[in-house]
């Protein structure tokens, strides 16, 4: 697998000090009540966030914080009660569900705890069906098939169907599916809770060489301390406020 020099880091950051970096999604103010029965549940009581190009960002707290539902809100598949969600200079929060629908399909990917693999198709059949999903013309697919099954270290694997790779190759092939279509955001939920360490550390080697590479962004909520120290930016959340 492909793991970025730190010489080549250093370089890249020395080029583009992160102040220069462009706001690709701003939070202000969200909330999210849901109605339970006749009561009202406050999940997320005014979150301020803000997610720069090319940044990976973490969001952490205990289960039932908070984090899961703000990842819903910034990916569009759930709208906050209150608050703005700005995203790519659109207002994300105001959109009608099909114009966000399409945003979402354009320009964000998504990770998910259970690797949503389909498990009769190679990994080069599941990354390409994203790219079929997305409508990138046919005549891309093998190049880009090739290339981001490269960039997460399965060139060797390609023709292999989910039940034969291991959790760590699972996860990189459903991380190649969602880079597939060259998404501005990537939002991944939990993305290492099913792997050991070792795993993890694999997982968050792609997402610092996709990062550098595919020039995206990543925000991914987890639990585990052992990996927050490759984050730009951690976000405590503690009852649905951060801290
Ligand atoms: N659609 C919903 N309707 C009602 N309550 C909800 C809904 N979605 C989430 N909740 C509640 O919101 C709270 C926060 O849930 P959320 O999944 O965002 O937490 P989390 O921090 O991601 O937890 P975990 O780490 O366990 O995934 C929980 O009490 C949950 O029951």
């Amino acid at each position: 697998m492909a793991i970025p020099q730190e010489a080549e880091q250093l370089t890249e950051q020395q080029l583009e000090p992160a102040d220069e970096q462009r706001n690709l999604l701003t939070v202000t103010n969200v909330e999210r009540i849901f109605q339970v029965g006749g009561s009202q549940l406050h999940v997320l009581k005014g979150i301020r966030l803000e997610l720069k190009e090319r940044q990976l960002v973490m969001l952490r707290g205990r289960s039932g914080s908070g984090k899961t539902t703000l990842l819903n809100c910034l990916g569009g598949l759930d709208t906050p009660s209150k608050g703005e969600i700005w995203f790519n200079g659109l207002s994300f929060h105001s959109m009608s569900d099909d114009e966000r629908t399409l945003v979402r399909r354009k320009d964000m990917g998504f990770i998910f705890q259970a690797f949503a693999l389909m498990p009769l198709l190679s990994a080069w059949e599941n990354v390409e069906l994203s790219l079929r999903m997305a409508g990138k013309p046919r005549s891309q697919w093998k190049e880009r098939v090739a290339h981001c099954l490269e960039l997460v270290g399965l060139e060797k694997r390609m023709h292999h169907r989910p039940f034969e790779l291991s959790g760590g190759e699972q996860q990189r092939v459903a991380i190649a599916k969602a880079i597939a279509h060259e998404p501005m955001l990537l939002l991944a939920d939990e993305p290492t809770a099913e792997l050991d360490s070792g795993m993890s550390a694999q997982i968050m080697a792609v997402f610092q060489n996709i990062i550098r590479t595919e020039h995206v962004t990543i925000c991914m909520t987890t639990h585990d301390p052992t990996i927050l120290e490759v984050a730009d930016h951690v976000y405590e959340m503690v009852d649905g406020k951060f801290i």
